[in-house]
This record gives structure tokens, C-alpha cells and sequence, in this order.
């Protein structure tokens, strides 16, 4: 099996429930969603004109715009470049795009807790013990729907916010699928009006918690 790889490194979560965890970041390529927010986009805009042809040349160029294929082995190989990590985390563009059970299961025998970073919109292809973070996609351009077994699964919600009205879609996709006791998260978009005031007014009404994009303010990766 074949994956295609934007980018892979070492760093910690960022978001939600596993801030701070050393984690290995695996970024698939492409997205079926293509929000105008994204602050991935490299792995979705361009995509043909950009693809490299090997892993050689992004390990040359480290040029984040390109994507290759890496074979299990190779991922394997990546992950063991950092032997203190524990806990892989699948992003991208959207995993869910991608069968990852049989390199998740691997993983998991070599003792690795995994997570995976989604819009939900697609059927995943995890294994039972993934961490399941869903951040919902609504009135997207595609209007790509959330599936109703993706939230029902989901660990967490994480939901990004721009503006108020998002707190209010947030709301009603709860309503929709009964969600009365799972973790929800409000992750402010980093844009020019930061509305982050905005979700710490939301989190404090709604006991909701706030996911703050630690890694943007701390300056890694
Ligand atoms: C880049 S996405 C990749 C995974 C998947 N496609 C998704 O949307 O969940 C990873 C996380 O970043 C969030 N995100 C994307 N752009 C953002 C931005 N400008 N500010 C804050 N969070 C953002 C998404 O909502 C998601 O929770
Ligand atoms: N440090 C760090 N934490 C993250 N959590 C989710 C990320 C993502 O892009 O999916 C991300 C990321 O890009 N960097
Ligand atoms: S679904 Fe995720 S990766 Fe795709 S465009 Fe939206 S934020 Fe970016
Ligand atoms: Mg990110």
C-alpha cells in the first residue's frame, strides 16, 4: 500500500485533548473539503502541478508544496527517526480519504497510541483504539456532509470558530445527533479578526473548552 505523504514530523499536539504530547505528525495529501480557512492548504491547492515524483527530492528541497508516495516501510522508517515518541497523529488534507487500519495496526503493535485529525466527511478506516477528533465541516464549499457514525464515534468535537454564527451551527449538529456527552472544543481560526474572545464567551456559557492552536503561539511547527 501506496500513501500519499505531504509532510511528516515530530512536535507537539497543538489541539485539544493531546496538547502538549510529543507527537509524530503524518500529513496525508488532498482534501475532499477545501475550506476557505485552511491553514493547510499546500496539501490540497496545486495538488497535480506540484507532485514530486520522489522521496528524494523533498528530502532535498524540504519543499512542503510536493507530495510523494511512501510505502509502509518507508512511514515506518520516518516514525523511528524520533524513538521517544509514543503517539502518531494522522492530518493532512483529509486521512479519513485513506485505508490506514493496516499502518495503524502495525503501529499499534509496536505499542504507539494513534489520533486522527478529521471533517468526518468520509468513512474512516482507523482501528477501534484511534482518538477520534472530528472538526466539523458545515456549509463548506461542496457541501460535504458530516456522517452520522463519524460523530457518533468521534472522541472529541473540535470546532473551528471565525464567527458567531459558527457557534450556532456548532449547536444545531449537536442537537442533530444528540450529542450530550462528549468533549467539544471551540478552536478560534487564525485570521485577522481573532475571535477568540468570541470562544472564551462561548466555552464559559456552554461549559465547552477552549482549543487554542498552542503550537501557533509558541512558534513550532
Ligand atoms: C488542517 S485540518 C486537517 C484535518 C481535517 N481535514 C480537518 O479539517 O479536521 C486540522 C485542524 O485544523 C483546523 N484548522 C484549519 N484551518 C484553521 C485555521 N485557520 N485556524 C484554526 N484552525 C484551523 C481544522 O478545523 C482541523 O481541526
Ligand atoms: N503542533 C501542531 N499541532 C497540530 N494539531 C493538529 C494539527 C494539524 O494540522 O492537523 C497540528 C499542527 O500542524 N501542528
Ligand atoms: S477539511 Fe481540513 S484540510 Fe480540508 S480544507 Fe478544511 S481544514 Fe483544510
Ligand atoms: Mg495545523
Amino acid at each position: 500500500m501506496q500513501y500519499p505523504i505531504n509532510e511528516i514530523f515530530y512536535t507537539l499536539q497543538g489541539e485539544a485533548s493531546f496538547v502538549g504530547q510529543p507527537s509524530v505528525f503524518i500529513r496525508l495529501q488532498g482534501c475532499n473539503v477545501g475550506c476557505a480557512f485552511c491553514d493547510t492548504k499546500h496539501t490540497w491547492e496545486l495538488d497535480t502541478a506540484n507532485q514530486v515524483k520522489t522521496i528524494q527530492v523533498i528530502e532535498k528541497t524540504g519543499d512542503r508544496l510536493g507530495w510523494a508516495y511512501f510505502s509502509l516501510e518507508e512511514i515506518l522508517a520516518e516514525i523511528a527517526r524520533y524513538p521517544a515518541c509514543r503517539h502518531i497523529v494522522f492530518t493532512g488534507g483529509e486521512p479519513a480519504m485513506y485505508d490506514l487500519r493496516e499502518l495503524i495496526s502495525i503501529l499499534e503493535d509496536k505499542g504507539y497510541s494513534t489520533q486522527i485529525e478529521t471533517s468526518g466527511t468520509e468513512i474512516l478506516r482507523v482501528s477501534e483504539k484511534t482518538w477520534v477528533t472530528l472538526s466539523p465541516k458545515i456549509d463548506m464549499p461542496g457541501n460535504k456532509t458530516i456522517l452520522a457514525e463519524n460523530v457518533a464515534r468521534a472522541n472529541e468535537i473540535k470546532m473551528p470558530v471565525g464567527k458567531i454564527q459558527d457557534i450556532e451551527k456548532l449547536k444545531r449538529l449537536l442537537q442533530q445527533h444528540a450529542v450530550t456527552n462528549k468533549l467539544i472544543w471551540l478552536q478560534p481560526l487564525s485570521c485577522k479578526e481573532n475571535p477568540t474572545k468570541l470562544c472564551i464567551e462561548a466555552a464559559l456559557a456552554n461549559n465547552w473548552r477552549l482549543s487554542a492552536q498552542v503550537h501557533k503561539y509558541i512558534n513550532i511547527r
